[in-house]
């Protein structure tokens, strides 16, 4: 299957869930999410900011602030088209839409943390594979901003994906550019590869 043809596919499958399925979904990821954390030193966390029947972050958004740990969100680049920026999100950020609708910070640029900065960047995906391939909304954000880091073989931030179960296929199809995940959570298990 083509993978336009497996993005629609499987963002109907998602959009396809309850709300009480998303609400227990939540609750379950957010627990295996700080399980997966344990005992590990995390001052700073990328995450965003749910969108599309994409499970829901806003509990692990809340527990990383109870822990006082600091939260980013990514922003779409103002100059270079395509690639992202991570900026500080407490309760009183002010916020503003993008051109897909997503609420992010508003640019502040003494608020924007460098890739590397992060202990850990969590990204959203439309499907994931066996091997751990991912497959995103189509923008390629994720894949050109994390290309660099990839291809140094760089051990921070650990990146992990976020997904509903119902987002796991066999096989994707993949291109040169993917960067593959070490680490997905779920609501029933966490994928180390
Ligand atoms: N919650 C969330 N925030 C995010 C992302 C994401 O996937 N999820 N992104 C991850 O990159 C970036 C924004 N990228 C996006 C890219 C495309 C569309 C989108 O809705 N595109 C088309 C449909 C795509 C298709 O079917 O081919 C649309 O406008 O309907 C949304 C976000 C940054 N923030
Ligand atoms: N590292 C890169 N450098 C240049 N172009 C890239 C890079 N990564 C992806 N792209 C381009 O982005 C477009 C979308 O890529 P792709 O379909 O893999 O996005 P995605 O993984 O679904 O999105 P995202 O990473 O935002 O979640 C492709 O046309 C691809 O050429």
């Amino acid at each position: 299957m083509e993978r336009q043809n497996i993005r629609k596919l499987m963002r109907e499958r998602r959009a396809q869930l309850s709300e009480i399925e998303q609400l227990e979904a939540a609750k379950k990821i957010n627990v295996n999410i700080f399980q997966h954390f344990k005992n590990a030193k995390i001052r700073r966390v990328g995450i965003y900011l749910s969108n599309d029947s994409e499970i829901d972050t806003s509990l692990i958004i809340e527990e990383l602030w109870r822990k006082n740990i600091k939260v980013y969100l990514p922003v779409l680049h103002p100059f270079c088209h395509g690639y992202l920026l991570f900026q500080r999100y407490e309760k009183n950020s002010p916020m503003t839409s993008n051109r897909y609708g997503i609420l992010e910070p508003k640019l502040n640029c003494s608020q924007v943390c460098l890739v590397e900065d992060l202990d850990v960047l969590c990204t959203p995906l439309v499907a994931f594979d066996q091997q751990g391939n991912r497959l995103g909304m189509g923008g390629g954000y994720y894949d050109r901003t994390l290309a660099k880091y990839y291809r140094e073989q760089r051990t921070k931030p650990e990146i992990i994906g976020l997904a509903h179960d119902c987002q796991h296929i066999d096989q994707l199809p993949i291109e040169s550019w993917d960067v593959p995940l070490k680490t997905i959570v779920t609501p029933k298990k966490c994928y180390l590869w």
